[in-house]
C-alpha cells in the first residue's frame, strides 16, 4: 500500500519497516513516517552506514495504491494487532445508520501475529463494540453479520457476542433446483435442458459453483458456435455483437462445463468426486455387486423403507488385496450417481491431540455436504483397531474408533450417506463396529478360483485395449497360475502392454512403424507376461483367509 524511497531501495530497512508496518496507520502521500529502532540494537551496529544509535528512521510516503482517481488518496497499514481498524469501522458504520456491518471470516480476527494464539486486547474490544451496538435499542440499528468457514476457531468471547448463529448447510436437491431456476431465468436455454437433471448432477455445489457453471456453459455455448459458424475466427466487433443479441445454452454445453468444474473440484484435497468406472469395468463379482447394490440403491429408489428404518447403511468388504474392492465401491457409486469420497485409515491419523477425531468429523462433514454420497474407507483396519489393544500410549486410536462409533450412528439421520470399508484383516477390527446399524453386512470379496471368472475379469480389463486377432483369451490363462485377483491380472495386462510398447518402438526406430499407429497387443506379448506372472497371495494367505471368512460367515 504504501511505498518510500528508503523502504524500497535499502533493503537493509526491510525487518525493522516490517514490523513498524503492521501497526495500522492511516496515512496520506506526502506524510512521513517515523520508524522508531528501539530495540533493533544489532540491526543498526551492522548497517552499512555505520551509524551506530540511531534513534529514529524518517521515511516519506510517495505512494498509496487501491484509491480512486481524482479522489483525495489514504489508505491503511492493515494488521491484525491493532484495534484501531475495527473501531473505525464500526464508527463509520454507526454513520451510516441503519446499515449492515458485514465482518468477513472473523475468525482470524483476534488471532495474534502468528496466529496460533489469541490477542485478549483486540477480542475484548471486539467484544464490546458488538454488545454495544444492540439492534433492538434503536430504530436505525447497525446490524453486524459476522461469516467464518471455521466456527471452532472464532473465539468463544466473540462467538457468544453475537445474538443468533445461522449455520448454512449444504443445498438439497431441491434446493439447488431452486437455486438453478432463478439464476437461469434470463438466461435463454435450450429446450432439452433439464434443471432437475443438472441438479442432480451438482451434489456438494454452493452459490459460487453454480455462477461458475453458468459462465462456464456460457463460454461453450460461445465456442461452440464460434466453431460451427465462423470456423475463420471472428472480430472483435462482430463477437460483441454477437453477445449482446444472445445465443442459446443447450444441453452439451452444461455437460462440458460440468466436466470442467468436476475436474477442478476433484484436484482439490480430499474433495469428494464422482468416479468414472462403469459396470463393464468390473469382471465377475456379481454376487457381491448385488449385494452392495441391494444396501444402497434400494433405500435410494425405495425412500418409504428408509421411514421404517429398514435400512443399512455400512457395508464391509473383506478379502485380500487386489480382488477389486475399491474398484466395486467406485462403480457403485458411479452407478447411483453419488460422489464418491476416499479415505485411507492412516491419512486421517495425526500425531496433534484431538486432530485425528477432528480428522473424523471433518470426512462425515464433507460427505454430508456432497450427499448422496458414498464414503469409502480403505484400510479400515488402521483406522478402528480393538480398542484397548492398540498398543499406543496416549489412547489416540480409541477415541478415533470412538469418534468413529459415533459419526457411523449418526448416519441415519442424514439418510443419504452410505459407508463401505474394505480391509484385509476383518479379524483385527474392533468389534463394536460390525454391530447393527453400523458395518452390519459383511462380504467376501475373494480371489478367482476359476478361469471363468478370470477370464471375465480379463475381458473387463482388455475392454479399451486394441487386440490382435490372433488373441485368444482363454488360452491365455491357460498359462497362468490357478487362483488369480483382479490386480494379478491388471499386472498380467500391464506386462503384455509392456512387451507391446516395447516391440513398437524398436519398429519406429527401425522405420517399420509410425507414432500415430495404433498400439495392438499380440498374443505373443500375453504369453511372454503371463510366463512371468507370479500370484500376489500364496496358498499360505489364501487358507488363512478362508478361516477368517469361516469365522465371519458363522457369526
Ligand atoms: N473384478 C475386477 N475386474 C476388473 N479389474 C479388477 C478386478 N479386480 C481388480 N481389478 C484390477 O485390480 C486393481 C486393484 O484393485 P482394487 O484396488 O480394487 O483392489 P482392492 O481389493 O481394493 O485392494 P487393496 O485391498 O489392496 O486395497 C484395479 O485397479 C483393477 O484394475
Amino acid at each position: 500500500m504504501v511505498c518510500s524511497p528508503a523502504y524500497s531501495s535499502r533493503a537493509v530497512y526491510d525487518r525493522l519497516l516490517y514490523r513498524h508496518f503492521q501497526t495500522p496507520r492511516l496515512v496520506q502521500e506526502g506524510d512521513v513516517l517515523c520508524v522508531p529502532t528501539f530495540g533493533c540494537a544489532e540491526f543498526l551496529d551492522g548497517n552499512a552506514d555505520k551509524f551506530l544509535r540511531w534513534p529514529e528512521l524518517y521515511f516519506k510516503v510517495r505512494k498509496i495504491l487501491g484509491t480512486e482517481e481524482g479522489m483525495q488518496s489514504e489508505g491503511y497499514l492493515a494488521d491484525t494487532q491493532n484495534t484501531s481498524l475495527y473501531l473505525m469501522a464500526f464508527a463509520q458504520a454507526q454513520q451510516y445508520r441503519p446499515c449492515v456491518l458485514l465482518l468477513k471470516d472473523i475468525e482470524v480476527l483476534g488471532r495474534d501475529r502468528d496466529r496460533l494464539g489469541e490477542d485478549a486486547r483486540v477480542i475484548a474490544t471486539l467484544r464490546q463494540l458488538l454488545l454495544d451496538g444492540d439492534p433492538a435499542l434503536s430504530s436505525h440499528p447497525v446490524l453486524v453479520i459476522g461469516t467464518t468457514c471455521k466456527p471452532q476457531d472464532v473465539p468463544t468471547d466473540v462467538q457468544t457476542a453475537f445474538l443468533h448463529e445461522v449455520k448454512i448447510e449444504a443445498l438439497s436437491e431441491d434446493q439447488r433446483r431452486a437455486m438453478l431456476s432463478t439464476l437461469t431465468a434470463t438466461l435463454p436455454l435450450g429446450k432439452e435442458v433439464s434443471l432437475a437433471k443438472l441438479a442432480r448432477r451438482t451434489a456438494g455445489f454452493v452459490l459460487g459453483d453454480f455462477c461458475a457453471l453458468l459462465s462456464h456453459s456460457s463460454r461453450a455455448a460461445c465456442t461452440r458456435i464460434q466453431a460451427l459458424s465462423f470456423p475463420g475466427g471472428l472480430s472483435e466487433e462482430v463477437e460483441r455483437d454477437f453477445c449482446t443479441a444472445g445465443f442459446p445454452v443447450l444441453e452439451e454445453d452444461f455437460i462440458v462445463a460440468l466436466d470442467q468444474l468436476h475436474d477442478a473440484h476433484s484436484q482439490a484435497v480430499g474433495a469428494p468426486k464422482i468416479p468414472s468406472v462403469s459396470w463393464q469395468d468390473v469382471g465377475g463379482l456379481h454376487e457381491v455387486k448385488k449385494e452392495i447394490l441391494d444396501t444402497i440403491q434400494l433405500p435410494l429408489e425405495h425412500p418409504e423403507l428408509l421411514s421404517l428404518g429398514l435400512c443399512r447403511s455400512g457395508l464391509l468388504l473383506y478379502g485380500p488385496p487386489g480382488t477389486g474392492k475399491t474398484l466395486l465401491a467406485k462403480a457403485v457409486a458411479t452407478t447411483c450417481t453419488m460422489t464418491f469420497l476416499s479415505v485411507k485409515g492412516p491419512e486421517l491419523i495425526n500425531m496433534y491431540v484431538g486432530q485425528s477425531e477432528e480428522n473424523v468429523r471433518n470426512v462425515f462433514a464433507r460427505a454430508r455436504a456432497a450427499a448422496p454420497c458414498i464414503i469409502f474407507f480403505d484400510e479400515l483396519d488402521s483406522l478402528a483397531p480393538n480398542r484397548g489393544r492398540s498398543g499406543d500410549s496416549g489412547g489416540v486410536m480409541d477415541r478415533v474408533v470412538s469418534q468413529l462409533l459415533a459419526e457411523l450412528d449418526g448416519l441415519h439421520s442424514s439418510r443419504e450417506v452410505f459407508v463401505i470399508g474394505a480391509t484385509n484383516r476383518p479379524d483385527l477390527l474392533d468389534s463394536a463396529l460390525l454391530r447393527p446399524g453400523r458395518f452390519d453386512k459383511l462380504v467376501y470379496v475373494g480371489v478367482n478360483e476359476d478361469r471363468d471368472s478370470q477370464l471375465q475379469v480379463l475381458s473387463a480389463i482388455t475392454r479399451k485395449f486394441k487386440l490382435d486377432p490372433s488373441v485368444n483369451l482363454s488360452s491365455i490363462l491357460e498359462e497362468c497360475p490357478a487362483q488369480l485377483t483382479g490386480a494379478d491380472i491388471y499386472s498380467l495386462c500391464s506386462d503384455a502392454m509392456m512387451c507391446a510398447v516395447k516391440r513398437k518402438v524398436e519398429w519406429i526406430e527401425e522405420g517399420l512403424d509410425t507414432e500415430s499407429s495404433a498400439l495392438i497387443l499380440t498374443m505373443e506379448d500375453f504369453l511372454q507376461a503371463a510366463a512371468r506372472l507370479q500370484p500376489s497371495v500364496s496358498e499360505q494367505e489364501l487358507l488363512r483367509y478362508k478361516l477368517i471368512q469361516q469365522k465371519f460367515a458363522a457369526c
